[in-house]
């Protein structure tokens, strides 16, 4: 609604008289959702004449609202200062309020002007209407759209002075996390600040958008020319095509969902063309149809190489150039579990591996710190099983100088001081003595070091992922292993399957052909040797896997390996060859195998899934009870 600029206080008056004798206030004199806002100020017990009581912030509350919200600060900071060096001297504050209500950063509020304004707006204050009524935050927070609150429009009459336009900012996944607001004394008309604070609030969720990174990333507007605007909506997908996010202006566009459904959303539900299009087209936007009838210039965002849902651009370097260590995902309970690994991971959340030696731990580990927050930082990886006991301590914390004999002179940092700004990995968690485990969880929780030998700590931001093949909560059992600490640095489980389990088996065998294979062209195994490879019990995992392709291709001859070119310990297999079955149980298990295979007319993934076992597991009973 437009507001005649001249009599705004006139009718925002008559609107509150309305609306104390309880009548129906038209919309002509006041937007719906200030009346809401007011309703709910109503609700929450205040009265106009009541004066706020702004909660007392201390400096250790102002350091852990920085903490804990350093993420969310890292990409809003920048865009506040731009646009309050565009306000000038216009007397604005601009500050940033988290979605329960708190403001987590303000520009401008040292500004005598503002002097009035000012404690309103400090860092730690909670603007949430049920304690400071109808303001612009706190009705943008409960409507979850954009709010002007200008002068008598406030509930409460001592901020009736003020005027205040905040806007919603959300993350890739579509929820609101904070608001933008710029607030500043009322000067008897509506203010127009708006759009340049959406304009900021874009520019933020844009930059949120990189965090989450992905393999594919999609520029989209109406416009053509607006594809490459701050105003263009961005969709990310990882390589297997799914969505892993998308900024608000695609989701208005798209229609998305809220949410956790982005990663069922995969390139082919969204649009009718062809990705090969888009990529054909290089830098220019390409029209595309939307499921939903509409029609969307897509452009890709940057050309990376990538290797996306099958589809390799011509172009493009293979994929195990594009990224060497980026890991091999292809079995269902591991891909599952890698979007939400990378979203923990992403709200600083530790994670803990869990897996057999072998199963690619630190490989997953590096890569969710290249995927992470603190990518830009240093990956520091602490292995605990192989430090002796009596230097963990210092190799994690550090020490100064002179704290024991032998000391470096000028003292060490530690592991967590090394990895501050990057990722800490903690691989054999599980194997670090009791005694050091309170210390450990002491530094998680305080985020804060202290050397051996210091009386001061240090303040230490790193990402977390520790990793074991331990049950650590066999562990607690057994008083080895602290169940404080369990529940702290398990803030996400990320359980690794072994070789023998995995249901990608052949597809990572070829993936891991082509690297071992370099430039040339790869391999192809004999019937024989892929038997001879599904039937071994790997026991150690991808390392030993890795090893064995590692020779097949080096004495493969003419573009093949046969099981000759496979170590010994795979031609002789680990399960005895027609070991016929014994024991009731042993001839049950082989009959229930060996119908499945009948029901299936021979074909082992179909056997294996009717069974409900991995078609390595399945390679492995035939061969046990000789049903080749
Ligand atoms: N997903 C993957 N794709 C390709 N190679 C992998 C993958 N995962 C692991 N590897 C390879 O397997 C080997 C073992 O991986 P990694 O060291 O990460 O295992 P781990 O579980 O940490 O082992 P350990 O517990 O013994 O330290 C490495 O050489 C790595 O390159």
């Amino acid at each position: 609604m437009q507001i005649n600029p001249f009599d705004f206080d006139h009718r925002v008056q008559k609107a509150r008289q309305l609306f104390e004798e309880g009548r129906d206030v038209p919309p002509q004199l006041l937007e719906d959702s200030v009346v809401r806002s007011w309703q709910r100020s109503r609700h929450h017990g205040l009265c106009p004449e009541d004066r706020v009581i702004f909660n007392v912030v201390s400096r250790n509350d102002v350091r852990r609202i920085g903490e804990h919200h350093h993420l969310l600060l890292d990409d809003v900071a920048p865009e506040m200062e731009l646009l309050f060096h565009s306000l000038g001297r216009a007397n604005w504050i601009l500050a940033c309020i988290e979605a329960g209500g708190v403001v987590i950063h303000a520009l401008g509020n040292t500004n005598p002007a503002c002097r009035d304004l000012a404690p309103a707006l400090r860092i730690g204050v909670n603007l949430n209407e049920s304690v400071a009524g109808t303001n612009g935050p706190g009705c943008a927070l409960a409507e979850g759209r954009p709010s002007v609150v200008c002068g008598s429009e406030h509930f409460l009459d001592e901020a009736r002075v003020f005027a205040c336009a905040a806007v919603p900012l959300r993350d890739p996944y579509g929820e609101l996390v904070a608001v933008l607001d710029a607030s500043r004394r009322h000067g008897g008309h509506r203010i127009g600040i708006l759009e340049p604070v959406a304009l900021a609030v874009r520019a933020i969720e844009n930059r949120m958008m990189r965090r989450i990174g992905g393999e594919l990333r999609l520029a989209v507007h109406y416009r053509p020319e607006l594809t490459d605007s701050p105003m263009r909506g961005l969709l990310h997908f990882d390589g297997d095509g799914r969505l892993l996010g998308a900024n608000p202006v695609a989701r208005q566009m798209l229609d998305l969902p809220v949410g956790d459904g982005d990663g069922r959303l995969c390139f082919e539900a969204l649009f009718e063309g062809s990705m090969a299009r888009v990529w054909a087209a290089r830098d220019m936007p390409v029209a595309l149809a939307c499921h939903g009838g509409l029609q969307l210039f897509c452009r890709l965002e940057g050309r990376r190489p990538f290797r996306f849902n099958g589809f390799s651009p011509p172009d493009s370097p293979p994929a195990r150039q594009q990224d060497p260590q980026a890991p091999f995902h292809g079995d269902p309970g591991v891909t599952g579990l890698l979007r939400q690994a990378q979203r923990a991971f992403h709200h600083d959340l530790p994670v803990l591996l869990r897996g057999e030696t072998g199963t690619g731990k630190e490989v997953m580990a590096r890569w969710l710190h290249r995927s992470g927050p603190r990518a830009e930082g240093p990956f520091v990886a602490v292995n605990c099983s192989s430090i002796p006991a009596g230097l963990i301590e210092s190799e994690l914390f550090g020490y100064e100088g002179g704290a024991f004999t032998g000391a470096r002179k000028g003292g060490m940092p530690g592991k967590f001081e090394q990895a501050d700004g990057g990722t800490l990995f903690l691989d054999e968690i599980g194997d670090m003595p009791l005694e050091l485990q309170a210390r450990l969880l002491r530094v998680l929780q305080e985020r804060e070091v202290t050397r051996l030998g210091a009386t001061r700590g240090i303040a230490v931001q790193c990402s977390l992922i520790c990793a074991t093949h331990r049950d650590l909560e066999q562990r607690v059992a057994e008083g080895l292993f602290r169940e404080d600490l369990l529940y702290r640095i398990n803030g996400l489980q990320m359980p690794l399957p072994p070789l023998r389990q995995r249901q990608d088996f052949d597809d990572l065998v070829r993936h891991l052909l082509v690297g071992e294979a370099g430039h040339e062209a790869p391999p192809v195994l004999s019937e024989a040797a892929w038997a001879a490879l599904r039937g071994h019990s790997w026991p150690g995992n991808i390392r030993e896997l890795q090893q064995a392709l590692k020779l097949a291709v080096a004495l493969s001859e003419n573009g093949t390996v046969t099981v000759e070119h496979l170590p010994a310990s795979l031609q002789t297999p680990s399960v005895p060859l027609s070991t016929r079955p014994s024991g009731t149980l042993q001839r049950a298990e082989c009959e229930t195998v060996r119908a499945a295979l009948a029901r299936h007319k021979g074909n082992v993934s179909a056997a294996a899934k009717d069974l409900g076992i991995a078609r390595a597991t399945l390679y492995r009973k035939m061969r046990q009870f000789g049903l080749d």
